[in-house]
């Protein structure tokens, strides 16, 4: 665990919006923008897959997006490039199974930054619980097609499972979420969604992620 709270990191997680370039149809900026005035309470910039950004590009747009969160006071994760989260002095990073071990990384930001571990078994969420986790990511929880390489799809069972053990690790939920099946994820003892598609590929951002946040909120545990 770093310094912040569990508590503090549970209400961080409830609307944890995901997003790169190749997510969006429109302006990414102004989908971040939109998120983030719908209730988005978190943000992850994720720049990987079929024609990501790399190198300059992917730095210039990097502190582009973390410049909107901090106008709104969104904390700025960086998902898998912790050089980039380092570099940018960014809030925290994502890192999953075949990125540097936790406890690494743990050490590199230091202990006032969030760290949050992709996890799909219950060895892995202890794994990343003793090596310093602030949260965990688990899923897919639903079909998706945005992670290319996601493993299986396994609905609530890990978040049960986990909460059944009595560990109290904040817990976001991830992979094919939407505001129609989010409150099977709080009910599961999630503490909130993580989302790609259901909001960068929205009609209306702000209302998709005004939506989400209202289903989150009335099913959050706490
Ligand atoms: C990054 C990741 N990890 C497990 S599923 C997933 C993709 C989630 O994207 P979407 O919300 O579009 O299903
Ligand atoms: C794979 C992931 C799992 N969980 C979260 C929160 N982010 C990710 N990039
Ligand atoms: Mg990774």
């Amino acid at each position: 665990m770093g310094t912040i709270s569990v508590n503090e990191m549970k209400t961080l997680l409830h609307v944890y919006f995901i997003m790169g370039s190749n997510n969006c149809y429109n302006d990414p900026k102004e989908v971040l923008t939109k998120a983030i005035e719908g209730g988005a309470t978190l943000f992850q910039f994720r720049e990987k897959g079929t024609n990501a950004l790399v190198g300059k590009e992917k730095v210039l747009f990097a502190k582009e997006l973390q410049h909107i969160c901090k106008q709104y006071g969104v904390p700025f994760i960086v998902n898998d490039d912790v050089d980039l989260a380092i570099e940018l002095n960014a809030d925290g990073v994502h890192i999953g199974q075949d990125d540097e071990s936790a406890g690494i990384v743990r050490r590199r930001i230091g202990e006032g930054k969030i760290l949050g571990v992709s996890t799909h078994h219950l060895d892995e969420v202890k794994r990343a619980i003793e090596q310093g986790a602030d949260y965990v990511g688990i899923g897919p929880v639903f079909a998706t097609v945005t992670k290319e390489d996601a493993k299986a799809v396994r609905g609530t069972v890990l978040i049960r499972e986990v909460r059944e053990k009595g560990l109290s690790i904040p817990i976001v939920g991830i992979g094919g979420i939407t505001e129609q099946n989010a409150k099977v994820v709080m009910e599961a003892g999630g503490d909130g969604v993580s989302v790609i598609t259901a909001i960068s590929q929205a009609e209306n951002p702000l209302e998709t992620t005004k939506r989400l946040a209202e289903v989150v909120f009335l099913n959050s545990k706490q």
